[in-house]
């Protein structure tokens, strides 16, 4: 091997114009990360590093915010989902004596809109199926699906991160943007509640045309109603 001890400064330069060249090549033809994109990266990461019972510790924290808030003790149609990759789990409610009267609905992928979401009936019997993101759904086929979703009380709406004023970055598919847009012009029900744990409390963020931000923000410490700011 050439020995270091023999180069000149020519020898030097040429050495780092190669290495230089060859970092710009490799970066080519990626995109820079965008903000929200490290925001995703950073949240799931950190989210996929929680061992099962430090998720299912903080998600009893988020529940019992939710229960002290009393938020959902006139609802009667309330959807949520079954957490995915270290999702904060909003599925103990349903456990709750309080809240054995009350209808719970999971979200399914519209067959009839594109990128929309429909909402069907479950609970400890409901036969599930994986949809195209391997997450479970109950099955249409044998499904009580709600196919309008203002018939909804109140949405419990999975988020990767949320800003103090409620607005949400999710998986990026845009489903809870597109399904609830009709609450973009009326303030009508349902109730949309970001579920989460306290780090994905994010700065604040420029919502695009499109976002549609949550009504209330339940946390392991705290419940934040964004109509108060
Ligand atoms: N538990 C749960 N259920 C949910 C949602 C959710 O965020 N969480 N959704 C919320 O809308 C809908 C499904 N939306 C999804 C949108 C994109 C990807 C997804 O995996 N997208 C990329 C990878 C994204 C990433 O991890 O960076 C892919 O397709 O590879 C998954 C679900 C309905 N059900
Ligand atoms: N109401 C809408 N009409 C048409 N396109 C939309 C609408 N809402 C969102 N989109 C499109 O969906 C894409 C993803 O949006 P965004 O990144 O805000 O999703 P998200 O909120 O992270 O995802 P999700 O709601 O599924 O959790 C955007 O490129 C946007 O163009």
């Amino acid at each position: 091997m050439a020995s270091f001890r023999f180069w000149n400064r020519g020898h030097f330069y040429r050495w780092y114009c190669f290495i230089s060249c060859r970092k710009i090549a490799k970066t080519r033809g990626k995109p820079p990360m965008s903000h929200q994109s490290e925001i995703r990266k950073r949240i799931q990461t950190k989210r996929q590093s929680l061992t099962k019972q430090q998720q299912t510790n903080y998600s009893a924290q988020i529940c019992q915010q939710i229960v002290n808030s009393g938020v959902l003790d006139n609802a009667g149609h309330i959807a949520f989902y079954l957490p995915v990759r270290g999702e904060a789990d909003p599925t103990p409610l349903q456990l709750i004596d309080a809240y054995q009267d009350k209808h719970f609905y999971l979200p399914i992928l519209s067959e009839h809109k594109e990128n929309h979401l429909a909402f069907a009936r479950y609970d400890e019997n409901t036969q599930m199926v994986l949809n195209r993101f391997r997450i479970p759904e109950p099955d249409v086929a044998t499904a009580s699906l709600l196919h309008d979703p203002s018939q909804l009380d109140v949405v419990i709406a999975p988020l990767v991160g949320v800003d103090s004023r409620g607005n949400r970055i999710g998986m990026g598919g845009g489903f809870y943007d597109r399904t609830f847009a009709f609450k973009k012009d009326e303030n009508s029900s349902p109730l949309l509640i970001g579920f989460a744990y306290d780090f994905q409390l994010i700065e604040p963020q420029t919502p695009q045309d499109w976002d549609v931000a949550v009504d209330q923000i339940a946390l392991q410490s705290q419940y934040l109603s964004t109509d108060d700011l």
